[in-house]
């Protein structure tokens, strides 16, 4: 299969004033094939937001190599960071936080298109056309991110992450602000928008649950490190290691 994002022997210490230095990702390897969903998994503080933000480039790594679509972007910056954008984008946690709240949801979107070179009139209708893609009424353009409810700014998140056609979605814990409902929605919106854009998933989240029936494959992370890996059913039902147990223990 073809690979679009590569992590070889990952490391990040945090250093922070006169504290003892902090493994916080240490030698982490996956790979994430094309239309693949993968899911990262462990409990908080297992360093699965530190990956993300080693992988979107958001903090500089250690050591280790990134690869996107073939090419490394360990360390790219400028237009080389904008073009790895292109192919890759971020969904959080928290939605209305990652937008401006002074501006609507519309104009959110529609940036993003502006600054990936949409002229004005086709940035509109192609925010028109990604709203109704992620299930969305055209009229909530005009609202502001804190006028929705979570779920619905959540699919706005999606939208603008979509705008650009990336070929890899890294969803950082996208659902776990969100009533159980609503977290289905979203799950079966994002399984639908994989159908039919053939993206890949990086999923990051600490229920195994969540990603039972929606992953392809499942890497468990455990103070740094990947411990187990395998696909969603064998995981949750031959677990190799005691504290994917006690995971799936927690939540199933
Ligand atoms: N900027 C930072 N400076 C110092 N330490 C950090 C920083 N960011 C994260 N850490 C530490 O690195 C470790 C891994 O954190 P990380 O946020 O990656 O875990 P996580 O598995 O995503 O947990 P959560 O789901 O709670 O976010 C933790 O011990 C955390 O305190």
């Amino acid at each position: 299969m073809e690979k679009i994002l590569e992590a070889r022997h990952l490391r990040k210490v945090f250093q922070a004033g006169s504290r003892e230095p902090l493994l916080a990702v240490d030698d982490v390897s996956f790979a994430v094939g094309a239309g693949e969903k993968v899911a990262l998994i462990g409990e908080s503080g297992s360093g699965k937001s530190t990956v993300a933000k080693l992988i979107t480039r958001l903090l500089a790594v250690t050591d280790g190599q990134i690869f996107l679509d073939g090419e490394e972007i360990t360390r790219a910056r400028g237009m080389k960071l904008k073009q790895a954008y292109r192919k890759m984008q971020m969904v959080f946690q928290s939605p209305v936080d990652s937008f401006d709240p002074r501006c609507t949801l519309g104009d959110g979107i529609a940036e993003s298109l502006r600054n990936h070179g949409y002229a004005k009139a086709e940035a509109g209708a192609e925010t028109a056309r990604l709203m109704e893609l992620c299930g969305l009424r055209p009229e909530l353009s005009d609202c502001y991110p804190y006028e929705v409810s979570g779920g619905q700014c959540q699919r706005a998140a999606i939208a603008r992450a979509l705008a650009i056609r990336p070929k890899l979605l890294i969803l950082d814990e996208a659902t776990s602000a969100l009533d159980v409902t609503v977290q289905a929605e979203i799950m079966s919106l994002l399984n639908r928008l994989q159908r039919e854009l053939s993206m890949s998933y990086l999923f990051i989240c600490h229920d195994i649950a969540l990603v039972q029936d929606f992953c392809d494959r499942v890497l468990v992370m455990h103070n740094g490190r990947i411990v187990e890996e395998g696909t969603a059913d064998e995981v949750i039902r031959h677990p190799q290691k005691k504290y994917t147990q006690m995971l799936i223990d927690s939540v199933l």
